[in-house]
């Protein structure tokens, strides 16, 4: 069960609802903390399919009459689509995010903060960690892969530390720099990483992030990010690696960064990608919507958004009427027994600020969100909206059942005992030829 709410002026100025340094209200010990309502469940991607939206502008709802009655008619269609498992991946198919770094940089401080809600001051009493740790995400989360927290120390020499096999399975490597620390060190062993994954998988995107810059002046890190940059560009040059690309962040876990920067990650190991996008940009285009995110409401990372720049006050914004949902929905929205789930179905929030933005939030999946972002004068065509949200989340549900069904006819073909496993190619991820590990 959940809260459907309207608060009004909820923020002053409508951006910013909470200071950077300070903990996030996501951070504070409420009962979402970990989610433990939040829906359980299974998987899968690959779609090529483009299902055709049907949106429409408000002259053709009023020309056919139709609006709620034909949503309320297809509602009970929705139920059951929102029973099915949608979700990015098998899991044999899983791809794996590994984090790699020299001790102390962060590495399990973002993976506690992403993706099990620990509140970045608690980040402080972390322990070292002396062995490979394995995340799974899958289970309660639409993005769909494992992320192995690897010690700092870790040694290629060491003959029992199996590197091929790693980096054979791997979607993207992250490499935390901490920039607050003399970087040169870290440099070297970035260029050693890189280099040996590349050789094994040249596929991995390879992703650096210039971790710790909330200690940092503005232009600080703009010139620490480019000196990172340029040294180890030099470095691959030299090495003759060229064609080796590294993609750079700043991040903090002080603050949004950390999030924007895994989202960036995460979409390019969704194959949807562009579908997501085509179809959140016909249904800003025809709904008078500024900006859509489509959200992992778990991690708050952003699976996909329209094509118009994402600006981070409105995606600080968009993550923090999440928060808000989902406290709002564990405090008043579960049953007396506690039972019940914060997020489902029914979750919809509109939220309007008095600087006339209007915040809005729907279900669109079991753990996937729609929030948008628009003027209070398009929101009188409450009707248009509501109407092309229920075409966009059709469609969303159809290229993701595409791919179950993709994902199943391949799994037949390849337990067939007429068929060779070598005459199937391998599913692909972002040109990923994965094995099952
Ligand atoms: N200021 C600041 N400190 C951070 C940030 N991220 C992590 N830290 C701190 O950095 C320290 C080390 O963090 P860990 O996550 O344990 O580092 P690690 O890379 O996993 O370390 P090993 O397990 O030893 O490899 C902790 O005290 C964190 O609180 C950040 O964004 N800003």
């Amino acid at each position: 069960m959940s809260v459907q709410h309207s608060a009004e002026s909820l923020a002053g100025s409508g951006a910013n609802l909470h200071h950077p340094h300070h903990p996030h209200p996501h951070h504070l010990p409420l009962p979402h903390h970990h989610h433990p309502h939040l829906p359980h469940h299974p998987h899968l991607p690959h779609p090529h399919h483009l299902p055709h939206p049907q949106l429409r502008k408000e002259e053709d709802l009023c020309k056919d009459g139709l609006g709620y009655g034909v949503e309320e008619e297809e509602e009970e269609e929705e139920e059951e689509d929102s029973e099915e498992d949608i979700s990015p991946a098998q899991d044999n198919d899983k791809p794996k995010i590994l984090l790699m770094g020299l001790r102390r940089s962060g590495k399990s401080s973002i993976q506690k903060v992403v993706f099990h809600k620990m509140s970045p001051n608690e980040t402080l009493f972390l322990e070292s960690t002396n062995k490979i740790y394995k995340d799974d995400i899958s289970s309660s989360s639409f993005v769909h892969f494992q992320i192995w927290d690897f010690p700092g120390q870790v040694d290629f020499f060491d003959p029992t530390f199996d590197y091929e096999m790693i980096f054979r399975g791997t979607g993207a490597l992250i490499f935390v720099i901490d920039a607050q620390d003399d970087y040169m060190e870290a440099l070297g062993r970035l260029h050693l990483t890189v280099s040996r994954a590349y050789r094994v998988n040249p596929d991995i995107n390879f992703e650096v992030f210039v971790h710790k810059v909330d200690g940092l002046s503005d232009d600080h890190k703009i010139e620490t990010q480019r000196d990172i940059h340029q040294r180890a560009n030099d470095d691959l040059t030299d090495a003759g690696l060229d064609k080796l690309h590294l993609s750079f962040y700043l991040t903090s876990i002080y603050d949004h960064s950390i999030f924007e920067a895994f989202s960036k990650v995460v979409q390019k190991l969704i194959p949807q990608l562009p579908t997501l996008e085509n179809l959140l940009n016909i249904f800003i285009s025809n709904s008078g919507i500024e900006k859509a995110f489509l959200f992992d409401v778990l991690s708050k990372i952003y699976v996909a958004t329209d094509s118009s720049p994402v600006d981070m006050q409105s995606y600080e914004l968009c993550c923090d009427m999440i928060d808000v949902v989902i406290d709002v929905s564990c405090i008043y929205g579960l049953k007396e027994d506690g039972s019940g789930t914060a997020y489902d179905k029914d979750s919809l929030a509109i939220i309007k600020l008095n600087n006339t933005t209007v915040l809005y939030l729907k279900e669109v999946t079991k753990f996937l969100a729609l929030v948008c972002i628009l003027r209070e004068e398009s929101f009188e065509k409450k009707g248009l909206i509501d109407y092309n949200f229920h075409c966009l989340r059709k469609a969303i549900h159809e290229v993701f059942e595409v791919t179950v069904v993709r994902r199943s006819c391949l799994d037949d073909q390849l337990d067939s005992p007429g068929c060779s496993s070598s005459a199937v190619k391998a599913p692909v991820l972002n040109g990923t030829p994965r094995g099952r590990m």
